[in-house]
């Protein structure tokens, strides 16, 4: 339910950005989480906060022609959404899938907004991406299209301005590719422009492993807060790509057993528990399907095609592909099997609809923002180390990171509290990241 004063914001949203559904999803999920802080705080109504939040400060579209190994040429639409600089420079992933759309990049860049205020560090908000598919693409191929992406991107870049990194699509490799573009064009060693780099150029300990970890670290807080914790704890983690291979690695960690996991084309199950080797093999070295696991796995795993991973009973659940993956339905399913506790690894996976059934039937559930926020983090730890010239190492970066996220927890508790919805982590996040976004913006003055 929207606080009236509200309606009029998200019909102004919806009338001035047709078409982009999910970005419209992402809005009205925080409209529908701070009208009490607005009841608190009528200085924000004043200055306009709400209208100004939604509408960001720049959208940059770009056409990115290249030329695959036979020598044809192909063009892809690039993107990149600067929403929200009131905390620092625009900071937030590129994504390459050829979903990619203006509504998902503003989406995730609204998403972020939040989320990097949630993290207490100085970072602003951005996103973007093409509808460029690397699926089947070969490395030279890669490497040619991130040239090309950069050449155009890169003068909107910059270490005080704007700090991209990787997001579906987009991982060590391309960020490679990227940085080493930025450098050639700009004849400059700026190692804070961009976040996910490889250690021998700048990258910092534990930014690949961050998002996924940060998210068992979030989850098993919600756990402790319920009195209870991973241990023996039957777990399913969707996807298999950045973020889900490091979530399964962190809760097998802490004693939970994943049984099954996804890429786009189906689920593997397997009893067992994943074999982590075996996955980090097939699916980041050979870059190949799922159902390649299953195989080699023999009969400990069962590849299951073209259905939804979240018919797998459980009693965690960290959707950690993409958005809007749970859909009302699953959630009843997941809660009928007595799931407990929902981490979204992934940005928006879980539909209103899903949110709505898990809160009601009393599961944690930690959203995205809050959940997977320890990727952005570590990028802020990244661009701290490259400030300071300085390496950090594994243990340090680490324990920073689950910090940082205990932090977070703690804070989204907190706040859901002080604002009468006691264990709502959803409202507890976004008044929480509103709130400082917000004092900041209204400190800057009318910008
Ligand atoms: N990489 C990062 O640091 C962060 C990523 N995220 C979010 O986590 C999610 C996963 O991102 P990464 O692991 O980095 O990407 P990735 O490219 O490494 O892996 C994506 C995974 O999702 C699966 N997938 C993609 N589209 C799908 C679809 N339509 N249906 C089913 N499965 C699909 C892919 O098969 C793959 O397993 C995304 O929502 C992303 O926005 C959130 C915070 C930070
Ligand atoms: O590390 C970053 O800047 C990107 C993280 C990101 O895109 C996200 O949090 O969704």
């Amino acid at each position: 339910m929207l606080h009236e004063r509200l309606e009029g914001v998200y019909d102004n949203i919806l009338r001035r950005n047709p078409g982009e559904a999910e970005f419209h999803q992402a809005a009205r999920e925080v409209l529908e989480s701070i009208g009490p802080a607005l009841g608190k705080h009528p200085e924000y109504a004043e200055q306009k906060i709400i209208e100004r939040i939604f509408e960001p400060e720049r959208q940059i579209i770009f056409r990115v022609p290249w030329e695959d190994d036979r020598g044809e040429a192909h063009i892809n639409r690039g993107f990149r959404v600067e929403f929200n600089s009131a905390l620092g420079p625009y900071k937030g992933g590129l994504r390459f899938h050829p979903s990619v759309y203006l509504g998902i990049v503003k989406f995730l860049a609204v998403e972020q907004i939040f989320k990097n205020s949630l993290t207490g560090l100085p970072i602003g908000a951005g996103k973007g991406g093409a509808d460029f598919d690397p699926k089947g693409r070969s490395d030279r191929e890669i490497m040619r299209f991130c040239q090309s992406f950069m050449t155009e991107l890169y003068r909107h870049l910059g270490e005080h301005t704007d700090v991209p990194a990787g997001d579906i699509g987009v991982g060590q490799r391309e960020v490679g590719y990227l940085f080493g573009q930025y450098k050639r064009i700009t004849n400059r060693y700026e190692s804070g422009v961009i976040t996910g780099k490889g250690l021998s150029y700048g990258g910092v300990q534990v930014r690949t492993e961050a998002t996924g970890y940060g998210c068992a670290f979030f989850v098993e807080e919600m756990l402790k807060a319920k009195g209870t914790s991973f241990d023996g704890r039957r777990v399913v983690v969707s996807g298999s790509g950045n973020v889900a291979v490091h979530a399964i690695e962190k809760v097998r960690e802490m004693g939970g057993v994943v049984v099954a996991c996804s890429d786009s084309s189906g689920y593997v199950v397997d009893e067992k528990g994943i074999d982590l080797d075996l996955l980090k093999q097939v699916k980041q070295v050979e870059r190949r399907r799922l159902s390649d696991y299953a195989e080699r796995r023999g009969a400990d795993a069962a590849y299951v095609a073209g259905r939804s991973v979240w018919e797998v009973p459980c009693e965690v659940a960290l959707p950690s592909a993409t958005q809007n993956e749970i859909t009302g339905k699953d959630a009843e399913a997941l809660v009928r099997a007595g799931c407990v506790a929902v981490g979204e690894g992934a940005n928006m996976p879980t539909t209103p609809e899903g949110i709505r059934v898990f809160q009601e039937a009393g599961v944690a559930f930690g959203p995205g923002k809050a959940a997977n926020a320890g990727g952005v983090a570590t990028s802020a730890l990244e661009m701290q180390q490259n400030a300071s010239r300085d390496s950090w190492t594994f243990e340090f970066s680490e324990r920073r990171l689950q910090e940082i996220m205990s932090d977070i927890h703690a804070r989204c508790l907190e706040t859901a509290d002080a604002y009468g919805m006691p264990g709502d982590y959803v409202a507890g996040a976004n008044i929480d990241g509103f709130r400082r976004v917000a004092d900041a913006m209204l400190a800057l003055g009318l910008i």
